[in-house]
């Protein structure tokens, strides 16, 4: 696991080193409670994410629409990765979920959750933990509501992973790092699963903080990048100053809904910690003519905003000339 260095973290925070990816295949034990991992969504998240966890010798389960499940069982998950390498990992793969599991990630994007969701009856999950990686931060309360708040756990991932066709990953980011909130009673033992896969890992204490401090960094970077059309390299370098703008505006909105949020210097570091070529999730949707999350990005900065009192003029105008290019 990564060290939490957030203050919101306090002394409930987990901290350990970061977790080495696996240099091959090798067999880790299954996680205790049940050795089946669940995803919902085997797309550039899920389906990176399913890919690692089978390699490390996990059961995966991918549940996913009909065309995806046959490609799946054909010719497993083809993973090109930065980071871990060129793999194919064989995973089951069915379109709804028949059996209880140890752990069901849920990876698909806002736009798809509520038909997804039917996938995964929540009589069918036997009360494993759910793990959500999406961006923004309304899909918690709901998924709380379906499948019980203390199974649960929100969570953010930071890495940048496209499925090119149904079962095809490319993996960009020199990183892939998930954040979870404690004190979810599972949550060790999905910290040793994703471990076990070689995902760096990190525990921290306040949900509302590690929620906001991914949509802080990710509206400013989506947001440009969609509406600009260009890569996080041309992003950070010529348009720099409008990112820091933007940043200050998500940073303050932060700041009012929970409290916190990352320094304006640590995010733009993030920035450059990714490759110049890496473009955003929404970006790509917006590529392909695919229905945007602008609704869960810029809409919750937007109402959290409002409620709170907090000017966001920059952030505004760029939601609004989105929505209505799209
Ligand atoms: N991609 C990235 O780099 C990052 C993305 N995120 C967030 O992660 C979430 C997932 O994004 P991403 O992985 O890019 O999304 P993708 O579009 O790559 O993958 C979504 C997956 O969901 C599947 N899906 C869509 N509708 C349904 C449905 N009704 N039932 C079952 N499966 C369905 C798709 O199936 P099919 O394969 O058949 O199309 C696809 O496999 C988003 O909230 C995004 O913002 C966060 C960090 C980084
Ligand atoms: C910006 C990035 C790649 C960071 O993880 C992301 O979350 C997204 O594109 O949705």
């Amino acid at each position: 696991m990564r060290p939490d260095p957030s203050p919101a973290a306090g002394s409930a925070a987990t901290a350990a080193t970061a977790a080495p990816a696996p240099a091959a295949a090798s067999p880790a034990a299954p996680p205790p409670g049940g050795g089946t991992v669940a995803v919902l969504g085997p797309g550039g998240v899920g389906g990176l994410l399913a890919a690692l966890l089978a390699r490390s010798g996990q059961r995966v389960v991918c549940i996913a629409g009909a065309e995806t499940v046959r490609a799946l069982r054909t010719d497993g998950l083809r993973v090109r990765s930065r980071q871990y390498g060129d793999f194919t990992a064989r995973v089951e793969a069915d379109t709804v979920l028949r059996e209880a599991v140890g752990l069901c990630l849920v990876t698909v994007k806002h736009t798809a959750l509520e038909s997804a969701l039917r996938r995964i009856p929540a009589g069918a999950l036997g009360g494993a933990p759910v793990l959500p990686l999406l961006n923004g931060v309304d899909h918690v309360p709901s998924l709380r509501t379906r499948y019980g708040a203390e199974n649960v756990i929100p969570a953010v991932i930071r890495v940048e992973s496209a499925r090119t066709a149904p079962g095809l990953i490319e993996h960009g980011s020199p990183f892939t790092e998930v954040d979870l909130a404690s004190p979810a009673e599972q949550v060790d033992r999905t910290v040793e699963s994703l471990t076990a896969a070689g995902v760096s890992t990190r525990v921290m204490a306040d949900a509302d903080a590690l929620l906001w401090a991914k949509l802080a960094f990710l509206a400013p970077f989506a947001l440009l990048t969609t509406y600009h059309r260009v890569p996080v390299g041309v992003l950070r370098t010529e348009l720099r100053a409008e990112l820091a703008a933007l940043v200050e505006e998500a940073a303050a909105v932060s700041r009012a809904a929970c409290g916190t949020a990352p320094g304006t210097a640590e995010m733009l570091a993030r920035y450059d910690a990714f490759p110049p070529r890496s473009r955003s999730s929404m970006q790509r949707d917006a590529e392909a003519g695919r229905p945007l999350e602008l609704d869960a990005i810029g809409g919750a900065l937007l109402r959290a905003a409002a409620r709170h009192g907090v000017p966001v003029p920059v952030t505004t105008g760029l939601v609004a000339e989105l929505a209505a290019r799209s």
